[in-house]
């Protein structure tokens, strides 16, 4: 390199150093207060989660607001999630219970949302995930709720409504599918697998340039991607982590049909969430099946100011068309007219349940 090019550089790797020393040590001060207020936690509430959504959620979006760049906001929020978990870790390390096997999509929204200093639970399937959190093996769940091209995961709407436990966060993340092999070509290949959602998701590129290709269900796109690298025969529709848990190679990236495909994850616990300035409440409701019951069951949102974000509905399987409402709205259930709007709802629906407030992403 040119002599004097390095002569303008060095300082600035100078100055980039003794910057990394100053964040290293701040760093490690921050380490220190954080395990101090774990210590206070612990005094004051032995048993009680270290997990503070709210707070963590707070931390981010105050720093969001003082940024005055060139670090992104998006930046800020992956940074100081791992900041966090770290100084959470420090307290207690939290386990987060998901779909695995390793490199599955629930694996990276649990590591975007709890950062990297967790313990990780990998589960078989969405009532395992459940069944480890209500048993206290896992402190918090991960399980995704919603598709934007697919739609709602059924299932996790179903073990929302029997299970007992809270939602406490949720987590969006894009969902880039990849096709895998173990070789990086299709020689040999005579199936492509992956989870129902994800082969639905890609369902027209595999028309178009892989019609003859026989499409088989696996449990989830980590499972897929385990059976690619053993089975030759075998092409996983995964995304580029499970690539890299597996060692497997990518023949055609960002294969879902929908480019801005996205999957929304619901981070589930025994933890009552408090509220912050920017929060959402999900709640499932039913109404008798008569004309005009849907309608009245929502008039208590609008009457009391209340924003919903989504409503969805699940058969209630007694054979007379009958719906669980699964409904979120904008607000903490702590705030009055949040209060007052699900006051009014109880009093006119067949069924009522509040599955938590936690701080919208
Ligand atoms: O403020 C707390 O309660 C902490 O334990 C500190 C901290 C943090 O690192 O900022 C860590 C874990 C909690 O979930 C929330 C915040």
């Amino acid at each position: 390199m040119d002599n004097q090019l390095q002569a303008r550089l060095l300082p600035l790797r100078e100055r980039i150093d003794a910057l990394d020393e100053q964040i290293l040590d701040l760093l490690n001060q921050r380490a220190k207060a954080a395990q101090d207020v774990g210590k206070i936690k612990q005094e004051l509430d032995l048993d009680g989660p270290i997990l503070k959504p709210e707070r963590e959620a707070m931390v981010i979006r105050r720093l969001q607001s003082l940024n005055a760049g060139p670090f992104t906001d998006q930046a800020i929020d992956a940074v100081w999630s791992q900041i966090i978990s770290t100084c959470r870790g420090l307290e207690s390390v939290l386990t987060v219970a998901y779909l695995g096997p390793q490199g599955s999509f629930s694996e990276q929204a649990a590591l975007d949302h709890f950062g990297h200093a967790i313990t990780r639970l990998r589960c078989d399937s969405f009532d395992e995930v459940f069944r480890a959190v209500e048993a206290g093996q896992a402190d918090v769940g991960m399980v995704p709720v919603e598709n934007s091209t697919e739609g709602a995961v059924n299932r996790t709407l179903d073990l929302l409504l029997s299970s007992p436990l809270k939602v406490l966060g949720e987590r969006s993340i894009k969902i880039h599918h990849n096709l895998m092999t173990r070789s990086g070509t299709l020689d040999g290949v005579t199936r492509v697998m992956a989870h129902p959602q994800a082969l639905a998701q890609c369902q027209a590129w595999l028309t178009q340039h892989h019609p003859g290709l026989p499409r088989d269900a696996a449990s989830s796109n980590g499972e897929a991607a385990r059976i690619a690298a053993q089975d030759p025969t075998v092409a996983a529709i995964a995304g580029t982590m499970a690539a890299q848990a597996w060692d497997l190679q990518v023949v055609a990236s960002g294969i879902q049909d929908d480019p801005q495909n996205r999957t929304r994850f619901l981070a589930v616990g025994a933890i009552e969430t408090l509220p912050t300035d920017n929060d959402k409440t999900s709640i499932i409701l039913a109404v008798p099946n008569r004309a005009g019951a849907v309608y009245e069951m929502l008039a208590p949102l609008a009457a009391n100011g209340v924003s919903m974000s989504r409503l969805e509905s699940r058969p209630a399987r007694t054979g007379q068309w009958e719906y669980y409402f699964y409904v979120d709205l904008l607000g903490h259930h702590k705030e009055p007219s949040v209060a007052q709007a699900l006051a009014d709802l109880k009093k006119q629906v067949a069924f009522f349940k509040v599955l938590g407030s936690y701080p919208r992403q």
